[in-house]
């Protein structure tokens, strides 16, 4: 195995901007791409950010076709939304199955069980990540405003030494935080978006649109629904972490558009099964809460989608 070689796989917004970061500093970074991708980045990548800007003139590619005989990689950042994430767990399993361990930056928890399944879990280590970005029209990949940070951490024996990981990953562009307790890191960020995405889906307006309007209340209910959810499955929330949620989702002004709305606003496929269908799935009281309304929300949307 090569553990210096990192294979990002999906060129959207959140692997393209981890991967430019990666990159620019240095690191040996493919990028696992469709045919239509890889033609629009032979022009190069492009991240446009207030904090970490980043230009690659030629980023490397490879098709799912040209991984089989590829030298070995140490490190699979799977940055896909999660109705793609079967197709690339087939994809890089070549990878995987010569050594790579798999870091995926997906929201929610359901990629784990997954990837779990098809490469077993000592392949695959926990992550999370807290970055607004979005690749605009032209292909430029747009940090939203805000910070950067990716948290990983094993979740019981790893193929690869954690201090490994780290040190691959740590670079100028983004925070990266290793943690001990990688399951309750996702816990929480699932909480935040499950809330976030949920009332913004549900009422098809950024977080402060939705505070102008008069629905704080939602955002903060949808909070508590969440975090009722996560304890009831072991990850009790502490005060702190739902005061900076319930403070998030209900800024005046805030400009936040979750990439679920951001989706659902240019009438794409959405995650809201993933995000909102299994965090529902997992809760012990079947009673319907605002959870189950906005994901009615964005099943409409994804039906009309689909043509009804
Ligand atoms: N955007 C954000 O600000 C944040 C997103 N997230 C999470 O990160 C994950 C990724 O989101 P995001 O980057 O926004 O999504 P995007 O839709 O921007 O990117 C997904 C990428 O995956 C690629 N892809 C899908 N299937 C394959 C395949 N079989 N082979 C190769 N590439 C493939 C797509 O390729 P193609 O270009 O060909 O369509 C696309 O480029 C989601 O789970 C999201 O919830 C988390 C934090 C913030
Ligand atoms: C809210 C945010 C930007 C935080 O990383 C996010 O996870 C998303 O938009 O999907």
């Amino acid at each position: 195995m090569s553990p210096d070689r990192i294979l990002v796989a999906g060129a959207g917004a959140i692997g393209s901007f981890f991967g430019a970061q990666l990159a620019a500093a240095g690191r040996n970074v493919t990028f696992l791409v469709r045919p239509a991708r890889r033609a629009a980045l032979a022009s190069g990548l492009s991240v446009d950010s207030a904090v970490a800007s980043a230009e690659l003139a030629h980023p490397c590619t490879l098709t799912a076709a040209e991984l089989g005989s590829e030298q070995p990689f140490g490190l699979v950042l799977v940055a896909c939304k999660a109705f793609d994430l079967d197709a690339v767990a087939r994809e890089i399993e070549p990878v995987v199955r010569r050594g790579a361990v798999v870091l995926p930056l997906l929201n929610g928890m359901r990629q784990l069980d997954v990837l779990d399944e098809r490469f077993g879990a000592d392949a695959v280590a926990g992550g999370t990540c807290f970055v607004s970005v979005r690749r605009d029209d032209d292909g430029t990949i747009r940090h939203l405003g805000g910070g950067a940070r990716l948290t990983f951490g094993a979740r019981g024996p790893l193929r690869l030494p954690v201090d490994d990981l780290e040190a691959l990953l740590t670079c100028p562009g983004f925070t990266v935080h290793r943690s001990s307790e990688i399951a309750a890191e996702m816990w929480a960020k699932w909480v935040f978006i499950a809330a976030a995405a949920g009332a913004t889906g549900l009422v098809g307006g950024s977080i402060g649109e939705l505070v102008a309007a008069g629905g704080s209340w939602i955002a903060a209910q949808l909070v508590a629904e969440s975090a009722a959810i996560a304890a009831a499955h072991g990850f009790p929330q502490p005060e702190e972490a739902l005061a900076v949620a319930r403070k998030t989702v209900t800024e005046p002004g805030s400009e936040l558009v979750p990439s679920l709305l951001q989706d659902l606003r240019a009438g794409q496929r959405t995650e809201a099964e993933h995000v909102l269908g299994d965090l529902i799935a997992r809760r012990p009281d079947p009673s319907p809460g605002l959870l189950d309304a906005a994901l009615v929300r964005l099943r409409v949307h994804e039906s009309a989608r689909s043509g009804g």
